[in-house]
């Protein structure tokens, strides 16, 4: 399979600030378990054989300590250090500049606690239909509501998926989808978006609920619990 052979490459974004987590340390390197949030993200992929390549994309001002973790836990398939840019988007963009293979993962380096078989599962759907996400089905009943606080609409919930990362593309249509988004002015909160403008269907995988993005406060006490009940083999 071209894949097989080839490998993958994966950009892992990590140059935000973490305005909605609220601390003066921008959340990537806050520590869980000791470690900082972004080494457990590296980590998973490093020790994932399909993976040939990791890009890793960062602020300006953590170049330097981000190659020091490179070295200190020894990710040797983090083949660049990059300054990312002003938007998630911008960021991904400048990482999928730096991959050389076929296929190719985004994913958001405070996302630390995705499984290796939920990795494997978007891989495998991205092989067959090009492009593929991971996601759970929402559990709440989700409104639509205007700005006056008002609920203005209730989508079918059997519609509505909570999605996440990685997402899984065959490279040169990833590429293609974000010089299109950055031909038109389009700024999407996700990659699969931009690939979805292109009239391109993006498979939906189901993923797992504790993959969850860290972003607020009480999410670091929540990832600390799911990363004490799990062993490294289990990753
Ligand atoms: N210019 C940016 C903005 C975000 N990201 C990365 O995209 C991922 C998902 O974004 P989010 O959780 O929104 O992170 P932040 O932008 O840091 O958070 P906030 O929106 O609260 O500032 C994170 O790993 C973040 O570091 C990035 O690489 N470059
Ligand atoms: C890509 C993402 O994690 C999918 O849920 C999400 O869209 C990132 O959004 P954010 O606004 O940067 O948190």
């Amino acid at each position: 399979m071209e894949a097989a052979q080839s490998g993958w490459g994966i950009v892992v974004v990590a140059a935000g600030r973490g305005t909605r987590m609220g601390t003066v340390e921008s959340k990537q390197y806050l520590l869980l378990k000791d470690k900082p949030i972004i080494v457990h993200t590296l980590e998973l992929f490093e020790h994932m054989d399909e993976v040939i390549e990791i890009v890793l994309v960062v602020g300006a001002q953590d170049l330097a300590r981000c190659e020091a973790f490179v070295q200190a836990y020894r990710l040797t398939k983090v083949t660049a250090v990059l300054e990312g840019g002003s938007e998630r988007q911008h960021s991904v963009r400048l990482g999928l500049q730096a991959l050389t293979g076929s296929w190719v993962m985004v994913h958001d380096g405070v996302r630390p606690l995705v499984s290796a078989k939920a990795v494997r599962t978007c891989m495998a759907a991205a092989l067959s239909t090009e492009a593929a996400v991971l996601a759970v089905p929402v559990k709440d009943t989700i409104k639509q509501v205007n700005e006056a606080g008002v609920i203005i609409a209730t989508p079918d919930r059997r519609s509505l998926w909570a999605i996440q990362t990685p997402q899984a593309f065959r490279r040169s249509l990833l590429i293609q989808a974000h010089e299109h988004a950055e031909q038109d002015g389009f700024l999407g909160t996700d990659d699969a978006m931009l690939v979805e403008r292109l009239g391109v269907p993006v498979s939906v995988t189901e993923g797992e609920y504790t993959n969850i993005k860290i972003t607020t406060p009480e999410d670091l006490p929540w990832a600390e619990f799911l990363l004490n009940g799990r062993g490294d083999k289990e990753r």
